[in-house]
């Protein structure tokens, strides 16, 4: 099949901003990687983000829209679009040339076991907005048919994988605001779960404590020691006994546990839990992967990197050492699977999401044809 040139758009469970990514691909094995950028919201689009999930917190309708969700969809959706005019302009592409937006939209809430998942996020609005078709909503389908709606990023993750030389068994570890693994064989479907927190606690400490909400550089955690008691209490959580397929909410995971502890030694803690988490979630490997590749803003902090390191036998490095790319491969995912869904492909299997068969979905809006000339009667 020809290569498409599709755009993704990821806003994460960090809040931080939307990452825009554009990549060629033909949804199966030909991934080529093209330019990115990112937007990052004001401090008004986050305390409104914030509040919105405060706010869907008791939502039973996917479709509803309480509080200030509405309000935060208008907002979130016109920051896609001017990130997409914006990167379109400066790499000179017309919209006609992409042939496909997947839009991932912000997720407000996730309980798949009530088969509600909520991504705020308007495709048709993104589609007029921009000229171009959009894919939205991907997660819905799955989660309708019974599945855990994440993590998606793994059909990506098995292309990338397969499509190279590393030495297998591959875990691909994204460490956004929650943590998802990729265990990838080659010519086997990828198994994939949610592991734990990643960033969401250390970036919840981090604001409180100081008004800033990441620990940059993992400078506090360096600076700290971990509460041995502290660490016990957060990994006697049921969700690491749980057997996949399983998934996260954001907000699964107390830190009260670290309330009294100082920040560094607060975050040293949270740190260990991440990379704790991630040496628990070895127990539903089929082997122990020879290398662990981490993705998301994990990549960036070296005090997750050096705790990892310390506590799984298999090899530790990031998406940029290894030609990928750690900040853009959910954005990139996303484009991927947006050409899937044109195609009617799989987004999610029973390995990765529980989904009772492999599974498409996502929903697409297409722009308005523009008008066409005038006639003139006289
Ligand atoms: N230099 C850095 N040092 C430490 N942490 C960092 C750094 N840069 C980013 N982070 C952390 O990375 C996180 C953002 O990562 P990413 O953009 O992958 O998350 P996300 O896509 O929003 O989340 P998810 O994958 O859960 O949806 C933030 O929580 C931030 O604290
Ligand atoms: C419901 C939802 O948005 N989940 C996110 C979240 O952030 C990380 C982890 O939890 C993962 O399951 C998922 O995101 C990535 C992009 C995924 O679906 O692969």
């Amino acid at each position: 099949m020809a290569l498409l040139t599709a755009l993704g758009l990821m806003s994460g469970t960090s809040m931080d901003g939307i990452d825009l990514a554009l990549i060629e691909t033909d949804g199966a094995a030909a991934v080529r990687m093209g330019p990115s950028a990112s937007l990052d919201y004001d401090d008004a689009e986050r305390s409104l983000l914030r509040q919105a999930l405060r706010d869907a917190a008791a939502m039973t309708d996917r479709a509803a829209r309480p509080g200030v969700l509405a309000e935060a969809e208008r907002r979130l959706t016109a920051s896609h679009a001017t990130l997409v005019r914006r990167f379109l302009a400066e790499q000179a592409i017309e919209p006609r040339q992409v042939a496909v937006i997947g839009f991932h939209g912000q997720t407000v809430l996730h309980r798949p076991a009530e088969r509600l998942t909520v991504q705020i996020g308007d495709g048709a609005a993104l589609a007029a907005a921009t000229g171009i078709p959009v894919v939205s909503d991907l997660r819905a389908a799955d989660v309708a048919a019974g599945g855990q709606g994440a993590p998606f990023v793994p059909a990506f993750h098995r292309a990338l994988v397969e499509a190279g030389t590393l030495p297998g068994p591959v875990a691909v570890l994204n460490l956004g605001g929650v943590g998802n693994v990729t265990y990838v064989e080659r010519g086997q479907d990828p198994i994939a779960f949610d592991t734990g927190p990643a960033n969401a606690l250390i970036d919840d400490l981090m604001l409180e404590r100081t008004g800033r909400a990441v620990d940059a550089d993992g400078r506090a955690a360096l600076a700290g020691t971990v509460d041995a008691a502290a660490l016990a209490a957060l990994l006697d959580h049921e969700y690491f006994g749980k057997k996949p397929p399983k998934s996260l909410d954001r907000n699964e995971f107390s830190r009260s546990a670290v309330a009294s502890l100082s920040t560094e030694d607060a975050a040293a803690t949270l740190t260990a839990f991440t990379a704790g988490s991630v040496a628990l979630a070895r127990r539903w490997l089929p082997k122990e992967p020879a290398l662990w590749v981490v993705c998301g803003g994990g990549a960036r902090n070296p005090a997750i990197l050096a705790a990892l390191a310390a506590r799984v036998p298999g090899a530790v490095t990031t998406a940029d050492a290894v030609g990928w790319s750690a900040a853009m491969m959910e954005a990139q995912a996303f484009a991927y699977l947006a050409v899937r869904s044109l195609d009617g492909l799989p987004l999610s299997f029973p390995s990765t999401t529980g989904v009772p068969r492999p599974m498409t979905g996502g929903v697409l809006s297409r722009p308005e044809p523009a008008p066409g000339p005038t006639m003139v009667t006289a």
